[in-house]
């Protein structure tokens, strides 16, 4: 099985991508020395740090799928949550990811692309049993919510759980090639007027790379052979 990991900064699969390295090691000295270095549970893995937002991720993921052919892309970051039964550091999958400013301001309604006749902004993951932990529901935006008014807003039309700035482009661009896909964010602080010192960035990028390391493990004791 053929897997890219994809995240917007090398910060958030740093961790993951070192035990990666060290299994591949310890793989490579006992004497599997292929092209591409396979893991010992059968799964050859792959990394994309593609720059944060939706235009840096839809360019790198878009074009680095047309030469490169995956059964499984994950989509692993940090994220901001507007549920606060959700815990800073919880790691959650996303089922369903809309680009909520896509569209156009009329006074005070908005007419999203979607209204407007010209195609869909939310996106599902493609083709990929979900995950067996919570699942929830984002937008996915180019400006960070951190206004009260801003945020009671964006509440009222689309109620989400969680936003970041990446998933529903990761979701669109593997829909497009035809890739089977999973996003996977760990909370890293509340949507709320912006208040950088109650975020948890090491917490959450721990548990992210925790959850993906174990989740990769079973998976891989799970396949056949590569
Ligand atoms: O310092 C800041 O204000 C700041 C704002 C947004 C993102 C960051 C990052 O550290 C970039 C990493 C990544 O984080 C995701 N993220 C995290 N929290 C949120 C949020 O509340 N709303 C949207 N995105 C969020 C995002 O996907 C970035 O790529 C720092």
């Amino acid at each position: 099985m053929h897997i890219l990991i994809v995240a917007a900064t090398e910060a958030e699969i740093s961790l993951l991508r070192e035990s990666h390295l060290k299994e591949s090691q310890e793989s490579r000295s006992k004497n599997q020395d292929e092209d591409r270095k396979r893991t010992t549970d059968n799964r050859q893995l792959d990394f994309l740090i593609t720059g944060v937002g939706m235009t840096a991720t839809a360019y790198a993921l878009g074009t680095h799928l047309v030469t490169n052919k995956y059964d499984l892309v994950i989509n692993l970051g940090i994220a901001g949550s507007f549920d606060r039964s959700i815990a800073l550091g919880d790691v959650v999958e996303i089922i369903e990811d809309t680009f909520s400013e896509l569209g156009a301001e009329d006074d005070d309604c908005f007419l999203s692309l979607t209204t407007l006749g010209f195609g869909e902004i939310t996106y599902k993951p493609n083709g990929h049993p979900f995950l067996n932990i919570k699942q929830v529901k984002a937008i996915t935006v180019n400006k960070v919510h951190g206004n009260e008014a801003s945020i009671d807003k964006i509440v009222e039309r689309l109620n989400p759980q969680l936003e970041s700035m990446e998933g529903a482009a990761v979701f669109y661009a593997c829909r497009q090639a035809g890739v089977a896909c999973v996003q996977i964010r760990a909370v890293s602080n509340y949507v709320e007027k912006r208040n950088r010192d109650a975020w948890k960035i090491g917490l959450a990028v721990k548990n992210l790379n925790t959850f993906a390391g174990e989740m990769l493990r079973v998976m891989g004791s799970q396949l056949p052979d590569a």
